[in-house]
């Protein structure tokens, strides 16, 4: 038996030999090709100017240069497409080399006499007289069947339908270097064998593509294209982040004539997030998705008119301060800001706008009004009610932008504008003369003319002063936006809107304080940008063919059905898991994830559950699950470790003291990425402060973009989507942990752990241990 895996194994390292020297032909082949190309493109570039013929003597001569230098920059750019297609594929060749393909499936399709062996790689690979395929990419139809099928009947689509045969043979290879590591036959999944190799790495700063391993259910995600929303309820660890990034790969190949990398956008929870996914789509050679958190689109829009504040402030806030009336008013504004019941208020509140309560701002020129807000209501609600509120405020721009030209014209017989002329410096006076010259306003005779000079001058320096009014007005900041959010809350109230929060009153109250001082909290700023959308018109992003969220469960129903009308054009790809909802409304089932049957028409969502975990160590997952309430049934994959270890200790000296200790053991195990997780920022930076003295460490702050190998401590909320090989919870005390809404927030925190979990705690033990098996945990105490 062992003798007939080392004949399967030579055989197949010849194979791959031969592989690798066609390969190696056709990568010399290139070279020769791209460095002619390049030079090409060098002596173009340098020839540039000798080659086109430029004469701007007559009206006919500057359209025949204009043609000669386009036809230039056309040939100069068709040869750099070139040399960047030429580029990509020998980016795509030189790691083929290396690892030229990680299946194979022996297909037999009905009617054919042959089998035919299908490799399966990174890329596609032809012979050298392009006939066959040598290899073929892991994202062709053909491939499917590697993922979908166990040896047995099998089929693939195509464009003409379904292809059915026999799939005689299933084997997978670890190659590295060109040479074969392992090699395993295998059954219906890829392989566990395959997957315990991968699995058991260390966990890295910068996630992986598994395209190797990919499972059945996960492909399903990643092909899927059936529905125009794609969602997925996927436990801690089941893959969505890899799946979703594997799917981008897939699009860009499948519709690769029509859709682009910046087609497609990721949501992603935060910006060191963004790093962490970096090089998994230039590692199947494609170039990165465009990639934003939720917030950096809201700051986008929002960002010039108020401190907007962001998501993890909200979370620091919600667990960092005491739970008082204040505290209270706050959570309930949360709760109802987050529900689709306030987005249909605002829809009624605009439908009342209509024929009243319009909020204007008064002009001010020099700080004299001169339009006032009564003014612009008037007129406002002087126009048509059949047109709509956006059209009925272009109206009254163009009506207020007439008016500032007359205004103008008043302003420059004025004394302040000769007083300004009488100011200005030398330089400004060039600064005039010559803009003036630009825009051929008068000839050098005429500037010498005094009443000309005069008036020139004058015309020029109110223009000046006017124009930040005329932005202003252009931009509509005339329509007073925080005074209209504001008085919806006493709308509300006179108009009887069914099922107002007990609160109301108090939350319109905080509502108007925080915007009188310019500043919107994170649960207003969707609701916010909806009204300014629905006043002002639409921004809709149809240049965006694929949007993807990730970490799904953190968003309000409220904002995805937002997010659905501003990507109109946009199929989505929603990931999540909602026991994963570390923010204030999704904890209390106010996610817009556990919705999302009433977000999305039923016809148009296919979804999709994950239920296997592939990240942590079966101790791990049979662990955490067990602090949940709702239990979800998590299949561990079948990869052991040790039990998570629960540490009593005495006091918040002898903790760090323990923690240290606790490092040193993980780090001489070998543990590469060891992270210190805390409940907030606040409890981060104090541990921070302690334990640093003793061990060299990163500190994760919200605004840390990328984070490197090595020990670091981090706040939870911060931790989501990303994974270490052991994690440490730096203190899971009772007083710590018992607020029935962090429950999920401990539970994302603990499935951080690939390999090895501690969690510390003083006194008593969080209450969300107390339903965790005692079979399932290492007790320990130090005290
Ligand atoms: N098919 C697979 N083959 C190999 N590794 C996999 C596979 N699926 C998932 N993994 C690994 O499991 C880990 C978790 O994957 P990922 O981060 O995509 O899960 P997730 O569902 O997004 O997790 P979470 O919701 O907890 O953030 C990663 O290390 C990933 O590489």
């Amino acid at each position: 038996m062992a003798e007939n895996k080392d004949l399967t194994k030579e055989i197949e390292q010849s194979h791959v030999d031969n592989v690798i020297h066609v390969i190696e032909k056709k990568l010399t082949r290139m070279e020769e090709k791209t460095g002619t190309l390049k030079q090409d493109i060098v002596s173009l570039r340098k020839t540039f100017w000798e080659d086109v013929t430029v004469n701007l003597d007559e009206p006919d001569d500057v359209i025949e240069t204009h043609t000669s230098i386009r036809q230039q920059s056309e040939l100069l750019s068709e040869r750099e497409r070139s040399h960047r297609q030429l580029y990509k594929q020998w980016n795509n060749l030189t790691r083929l080399k290396s690892s030229p393909f990680f299946g194979r499936i022996d297909f037999k399709e009905d009617g054919e006499e042959r089998t035919e062996k299908i490799y399966i790689g990174l890329f596609s690979l032809m012979d050298e007289q392009d006939e066959e395929f040598l290899v073929y990419d892991w994202r062709a139809p053909i491939s499917s069947m590697y993922y979908d099928y166990a040896p047995g009947p099998a089929k693939y689509e195509t464009m003409d339908g379904f292809i059915h045969g026999e799939m005689e043979l299933k084997r997978q290879y670890i190659i590295r270097d060109g040479k074969i590591k392992v090699l395993f036959d295998t059954g219906v999944t890829i392989g566990d064998e395959m997957l315990q190799e991968v699995l058991s790495d260390q966990a890295d700063t910068q996630m992986k593509s598994i395209v190797a391993t990919i499972q059945r259910e996960q492909n399903e995600i990643i092909r899927n294209d059936e529905k125009k929303y794609l969602i997925v309820q996927g436990s801690a660890g089941s893959g969505k982040t890899s799946a979703a990034l594997q799917r981008v790969a897939y699009l860009l190949y499948r519709y690769r004539k029509k859709l682009r990398a910046d087609n497609i956008l990721l949501f992603s929870p935060n910006p060191m997030f963004n790093s962490y996914v970096a090089n998994v789509l230039p590692e199947l050679g494609e170039e990165n998705m465009q990639q934003s958190t939720f917030f950096q689109y809201l700051l986008h829009r929002l960002d010039d008119d108020f401190i907007v504040e962001d998501p993890n402030t909200q979370i620091e806030y919600m667990l960092s301060t005491n739970r008082d009336a204040i505290f209270s008013v706050r959570k309930a504004g949360i709760l109802y800001k987050a529900s689709i019941a306030f987005k249909q208020m605002i829809d009624q509140y605009v439908l009342y706008l209509n024929d009243e309560g319009m909020q204007f701002k008064n002009i001010t020129f020099r700080k004299e009004k001169f339009i006032n807000k009564e003014e612009i209501e008037q007129y406002f609600y002087s126009l048509d009610r059949s047109i709509s509120i956006p059209n009925r405020i272009i109206i009254v721009k163009d009506w207020l932008l007439l008016k500032l030209k007359e205004k103008e014209q008043e302003e420059r017989p004025k004394e302040w504008v000769e007083e300004e002329r009488e100011l200005l410096e030398r330089e400004d006076y060039l600064k005039v003369y010559k803009k003036l010259q630009k825009e051929q306003r008068f000839t050098d005779d005429t500037f010498n003319d005094f009443d000309r000079e005069e008036k020139l001058l004058a015309e020029w320096i109110v223009r000046k002063r006017i124009k930040p009014l005329r932005r202003k007005i252009e931009s509509l900041a005339f329509i007073d936006l925080p005074t209209i959010y504001r008085n919806i809350f006493a709308w509300a109230l006179q108009s009887d809107f069914p099922n107002l929060p007990d609160c109301w009153q108090e939350i319109g109250e905080e509502t108007g304080n925080e915007l009188k001082n310019r500043q919107l909290n994170y649960e207003d700023a969707t609701p916010f940008l909806y009204i300014k959308d629905k006043l002002e018109g639409k921004h809709i992003y149809s240049g965006i063919r694929h949007l993807f969220i990730d970490e799904a469960q953190d968003y309000s129903p409220f904002q995805f059905a937002y997010i659905k009308e501003i990507f109109p054009n946009s199929k989505m790809t929603i990931l999540g898991d909602i026991n994963q909802s570390i923010y204030s409304h999704s904890t209390n089932n106010e996610s817009g994830l556990a919705k999302s049957d009433s977000l999305f028409p039923l016809e148009e969502q296919k979804k999709i559950v994950l239920t296997k975990s592939y990240r942590s160590t079966k101790q791990i997952v049979e662990f955490s699950e067990m602090i949940l309430t709702d239990r979800p049934s998590i299949e561990p994959f079948n990869r052991n470790g040790s039990k998570p270890m629960v540490a009593k200790v005495n006091n918040v000296p002898h903790l760090n003291e323990k923690i240290v200790e606790q490092v040193r053991k993980l780090q001489s195990e070998g543990k590469e990425t060891i992270a210190i997780i805390c409940k907030t920022a606040k409890e981060t930076l104090a541990a921070y402060q302690e334990l640093s003295k003793q061990l060299p460490m990163h500190l994760i702050q919200k605004e840390t973009h990328s984070y490197e190998k090595g020990l670091l401590i981090i706040p939870s909320y911060l931790a989501k989507g990303i994974e270490f090989d052991a994690v440490i919870i730096y203190n899971g005390s009772s007083d710590v942990y018992h607020e029935e809404d962090e429950r999920k927030l401990f539970y994302t925190a603990c499935t951080r752990a690939m390999h090895s979990l501690t969690l510390f705690y003083i006194g008593e033990k969080s209450p969300f241990l107390q339903k965790v098996d005692t079979s399932k945990y290492e007790e320990v105490s130090f005290a």
